[in-house]
């Protein structure tokens, strides 16, 4: 049960996803990009890992930080081991981040369901097998046939239920577009996709993340119109009292915070101040399983959902988990795009959906993740 060793391996692995200037997904030409799993090893041989990108477990931070902590340590004591990260963070001068907490919590929460042969989500507790999902539109583009109309988001997402999904969330247009943000291009898309899918489909939005109070509140009242279930990031959440003015003053639910910081903690203080209708937490964005159970149970207490940010193994667990959330965010999609091939690293989907918008939780050892480690062996860089 002693932590002996902690490896951190690069590989090559081949994606059509390219980010833009701003962080966002779109599709491109195949590319390589450089992709890092993190391995904690015990004295007795069981492994765990998790996935990630080279800063976010650069040497400093494993051998300052995490080895650190976890050398010597029993792997199962997985809440002392996160408070103890948690703790170096403020005194590593920011440079540890909830990213690097994740990255290590996934690792420990695999090897623990690695070591006893168990799925993680039947560890922490199961409260369901499958969950629904909904589609997760990439942001806005210029591509001819893309994104680049409100007509395509239609034409997507017809695709999309004919596919299965029963919900689709859209990201719309945002800076690198020329003309974006645009909140009335925002609503016209929003219409589009309601027209193509009908009343029955669950429509979310994830907005321009820094549009003012007046610009949000006349998308959030457009929606209304339109029978959206969630408006999500449309200001910038670092002012929690401007989520508190919206959610005062708007029908449809907020959602959030996704991408502010300070994890359980300040996602209990937008609860306590009524800054959103429903709540929400992602293994990346709040430090790892451990803490995003924290959020989930915590939103619980107070009759709140809490919607989980992001795909992958790791937050399909926490959904599986969970009974206070109604979807799993599957994406990012996109028409260039087939998401059901998956990750060249992995042999199979760890999120595989049914023609009825199912996921279905993997029952594999560990988090769930089928590991190619032959590729990686043979696409390794360092
Ligand atoms: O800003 C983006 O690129 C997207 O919003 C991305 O973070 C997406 O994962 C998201 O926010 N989902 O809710
Ligand atoms: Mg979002």
């Amino acid at each position: 049960m002693i932590i002996t060793d902690v490896q951190v391996r690069h590989f090559l692995s081949t994606t059509r996803r390219h980010s833009d200037s701003a962080g966002h997904a779109h599709p491109g030409p195949p590319h390589q990009v450089k992709t890092s799993i993190l391995t904690i090893r015990t004295e007795d041989g069981h492994e765990g890992h998790s996935f990630t990108v080279p800063e976010i477990v650069r040497p400093h931070l494993i051998d300052k930080f995490v080895r650190t902590v976890l050398i010597g340590q029993d792997h199962r004591d997985r809440e002392r081991l996160w408070q103890d990260l948690a703790h170096w963070q403020r005194g590593s001068a920011a440079q540890l981040s909830d990213r690097t907490l994740a990255a290590v919590d996934v690792a420990l929460w695999d090897l623990a369901g690695r070591t006893l042969n168990q799925p993680v989500y039947k560890l922490i507790g199961a409260y369901r097998d499958k969950v629904r999902a909904y589609g997760s539109i990439m942001c806005g583009d210029e591509l001819a046939g893309g994104l680049a109309t409100p007509e395509d988001y239609g034409r997507f997402a017809e695709t999309l239920v004919a596919r299965g999904y029963t919900g689709i969330k859209l990201h719309t247009w945002m800076p690198p577009v020329s003309w974006a943000p645009d909140v009335r291009m925002d609503l016209k898309a929003c219409a589009a996709v309601r027209e193509a899918v009908g009343p029955d489909i669950h429509l979310m939005i994830d907005a321009f993340h820094w549009y003012s109070r007046v610009d949000a509140l006349e998308l959030g009242r457009g929606l209304e119109k339109l029978g959206f279930d969630w408006i999500e990031e449309p200001l910038d959440e670092q002012s929690m009292s401007s989520y508190k003015w919206l959610s005062d003053n708007l029908d449809i639910p907020v959602v959030g915070p996704e991408s502010a910081g300070g994890k359980h903690w300040h996602r209990a203080e937008w609860v306590r101040h009524g800054a959103c209708d429903i709540l929400r937490t992602g293994v990346n964005d709040v430090g790892g399983i451990t803490p995003a159970l924290k959020t989930m149970r915590m939103a619980e207490s107070f009759g709140m959902d809490c919607e989980v940010h992001g795909n992958t193994a790791m937050n399909l667990a926490v959904c599986a988990a969970s009974r206070n959330c109604r979807w799993y965010e599957r994406g990012l999609l996109h028409p260039f795009l087939e998401y059901d091939d998956g990750f060249d690293y992995l042999n199979q989907l760890s999120d595989p959906m049914d023609a009825q918008g199912w996921v279905h939780v993997p029952d594999r050892p560990g988090i769930g993740e089928d590991i190619n480690f032959d590729f990686i062996e043979n696409n390794r860089v360092s």
